[in-house]
């Protein structure tokens, strides 16, 4: 048989198919009618697991995970048709109109806000560039920023979330999965160049020991090679602490990677500026609040999807996104401690919370993901 001849018989047999997705989708139609006198969700996982299991019972088996893949897709494709029929506000819809209609136009210019660190860390200087007048209060530890909002202590707190040089903050992911009572409500991106500061008087090459947090050392990893063996490198909590440590020490040969600001701050002298592996290095903050906020001109929303680990679980959101035209603008992924071979995902979309496809896709989630958290929608502070 010629190609003409084997495309006139698939042409026929997709005009079966099409005819068959048609009358598929008309019952759809009814089901979805059936449901909202009922009252039911438009998600059915056991009902499409028990079809996926039908079908590739049906297959031969080395078209089962074929059938697996269309048959997915048609449940998301019906599910999508039924929601478009029969819109349901979720109740996350009504929390997030309700927090548009409570939040004030302007964002607060003075507020107490939690950082990690002491004074001149960088997300002080996030704070700064998020608030005109914050008041900053110093955590020891990223989760005691957590805990700080969440039991009212402070009205904001401040967290690094990712670096343009060496990647997410893997930290924050995880204390996002673990303290679910906190919202995102501006994000900032901060340029950060990285100094060698030391006592004054002490000499580059009398330098035997460097202090900084492991992401400014791994920022700056070319420029420590450089510097050989014999220097020792010892990762710390954060680059002001460690500026602050080398203030402190009788040692006068030892320095701190850490901002600019930690040399008037603590007294210090600056050996080398600029030391950070790409010009271009930034890190972005979030600002996270107890509440839920939403000020206007908010065109980036955050999500968390507990998702099973089998073959397709990310595709479908990821196909729910494509079908919506939703950019996504990042993916994290993190194991999930306390549950075997199941994984949380982070996801960064880049849309006006005032789209037609925004309310779509908050409407949508609820009826297809089984466990999803919205961490909430803001604009970003360049
Ligand atoms: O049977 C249902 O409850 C439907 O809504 C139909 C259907 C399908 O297309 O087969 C779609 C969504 C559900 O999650 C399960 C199945």
């Amino acid at each position: 048989m010629n190609l003409e001849e084997l495309r006139t018989e698939i042409d026929a047999i997709d005009d079966t198919l099409v005819n068959a997705f048609a009358q598929r989708m008309d019952v759809v139609a009814r089901v979805s009618q059936a449901k909202k006198e009922q009252g039911l969700p438009t998600l059915d996982p056991a009902r499409e697991r028990a079809k996926l299991a039908d079908i590739a019972s049906k297959l031969p088996p080395e078209l089962a995970q074929y059938g697996y893949a269309l048959w997915s897709m048609l449940f998301e494709i019906s599910r999508g048709y039924q929601n478009a029929m029969n819109p349901q506000p979720s109740a996350l819809r009504k929390e997030i109109e309700g927090a548009m209609a409570s939040t004030p136009n302007l964002f607060p210019p003075s507020a107490t806000v939690a950082c990690q660190g002491v004074e001149g860390a960088y997300s002080q200087l996030a704070c700064e560039k998020l608030f005109k007048h914050p008041q900053v209060m110093y955590f020891g530890s990223f989760e005691s920023v957590f805990s700080a909002i969440e039991n009212g202590f402070c009205d904001y707190g401040v967290l690094p979330l990712e670096n343009s040089t060496a990647g997410s903050v893997k930290q924050i992911y995880d204390l996002m999965l673990r303290h679910s009572s906190f919202k995102i409500v501006r994000s900032t991106r901060l340029k950060i160049d990285h100094n060698l500061v030391a006592k004054k008087g002490t000499k580059l090459e009398d330098i035997k020991e460097i202090f900084s947090h492991p992401q400014a050392i791994s920022q700056c990893s070319a420029y420590l090679e450089k510097l050989g063996k014999d220097v020792k490198i010892t990762p710390c909590e954060n680059t002001a602490a460690a500026a602050e440590a080398v203030a402190q020490s009788d040692r006068k040969d030892v320095a701190a990677i850490a901002s600019h600001s930690c040399v008037a701050l603590y007294g210090l002298e600056r050996l080398a500026a600029d030391i950070q592996d790409r010009s271009n290095n930034y890190t972005r903050f979030i600002c996270i609040s107890k509440k839920l906020e939403i000020y206007p001109g908010a065109d980036k929303t955050s999500l968390m999807v507990v998702l099973p680990h089998r073959p397709g679980s990310l595709y479908q959101i990821l196909a729910r996104f494509y079908a919506l035209g939703l950019n996504l603008i990042k993916l994290e992924s993190r194991p999930l401690p306390d549950r075997e071979f199941e994984f949380m995902f982070y996801f960064d979309l880049e849309t006006s919370v005032y789209s037609d496809e925004f309310i779509r896709m908050v409407d949508d989630l609820s009826a297809v993901c089984e466990e999803f958290q919205y961490l909430g929608s803001y604009s970003e502070v360049i």
